[in-house]
């Protein structure tokens, strides 16, 4: 898959399926909102269990559709899921102007398979970890550590170093999750996600907010571009069973 596609009218979401080998609807992520009567309790789902050593945490990126934070380190090991899966990175989506939002995406990829590349191609190949946050007041000073990086990755390309970051210290308290099967949320859409969504959300302030949205898409003496609305829209469950790891 080219590096064509973005979020503009011109090669955003709607454009994307068309541009896939299989041109087919592809059952994405993330489903129209997650209606905690449509999950189904299972009470044989074993409690998240988060496990990262941040002393391998590697860089921090502009790619130009988000920002990612490239950690090597083991990582998710938890039903729904069996095996160990390892943290490849993690980014993050947002949208919306006044009722702003953000989703923290943890990917990870199933030891199983010799390489990220190869996990990506298998349906239990990958496990994101999904954590919704909301704008209200700022409530986690390790997110701040992320964000203070932004000047040096403003725009497409730029990179830093970001040492000695531990993942979980962004997570919410609660860790009860709905889990569902899904695909990438952006090309190459690929079928081989486990979803894992955070019942509990993390908040943000309104200036933490705006830090997100002063990121560019856009590189380097390129018409400046806001980095905003990086998202793909929730797309149908179509049948799709959600079950919930509580009641
Ligand atoms: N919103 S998300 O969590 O569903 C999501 C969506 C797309 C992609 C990623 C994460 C990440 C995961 C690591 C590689 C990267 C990527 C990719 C790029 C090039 C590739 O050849 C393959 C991949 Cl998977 N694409
Ligand atoms: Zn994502």
């Amino acid at each position: 898959m080219s590096h064509a596609w973005g979020y503009s009218a011109e090669n955003g979401p709607e454009k994307w399926v068309t541009k896939l080998p299989h041109r087919r609807w592809v059952p994405a992520s993330p489903p129209s909102t997650i209606v905690p009567a449509d999950a189904s309790y299972d009470a044989g789902l074993k409690p998240l269990c988060l496990k990262y050593d941040a002393k391998d945490c590697i860089d921090i990126l502009n790619n130009g559709h988000s920002f990612q934070v490239t950690i090597l380190t083991e990582g998710l090991q938890t039903d729904p899921i069996s095996g160990v899966y390892r943290l490849k990175q993690f980014h993050f989506h947002w949208g919306g102007a006044e009722r702003s939002w953000l989703r923290l995406h943890l990917v990870h990829w199933n030891t199983k398979y010799p390489s990220f590349g190869e996990a990506a191609s298998k349906s239990d190949g990958l496990a994101v970890v999904g954590v919704f946050l909301k704008v209200n007041r700022a409530e986690n000073a390790q997110l701040q550590k992320v964000l203070d990086t932004f000047d040096a990755i403003k725009t497409k390309g730029t990179q830093t170093t970001f040492p000695g970051f531990d993942p979980t210290t962004l997570l919410p308290g609660c860790l009860d999750y709905w889990t569902y099967d899904g695909s990438l949320t952006t090309p190459p859409l690929l079928e081989s996600v486990t979803w894992i969504v955070c019942k509990e959300t993390i908040s943000v302030s309104p200036a933490q907010m705006a830090s997100f949205r002063a990121l560019q898409f856009s590189g380097a003496g390129e018409a400046a571009c806001c980095m905003v609305d990086n998202y793909r829209p929730p797309q149908p469950l179509k049948g799709r069973a959600v079950k919930a790891s509580f009641q």
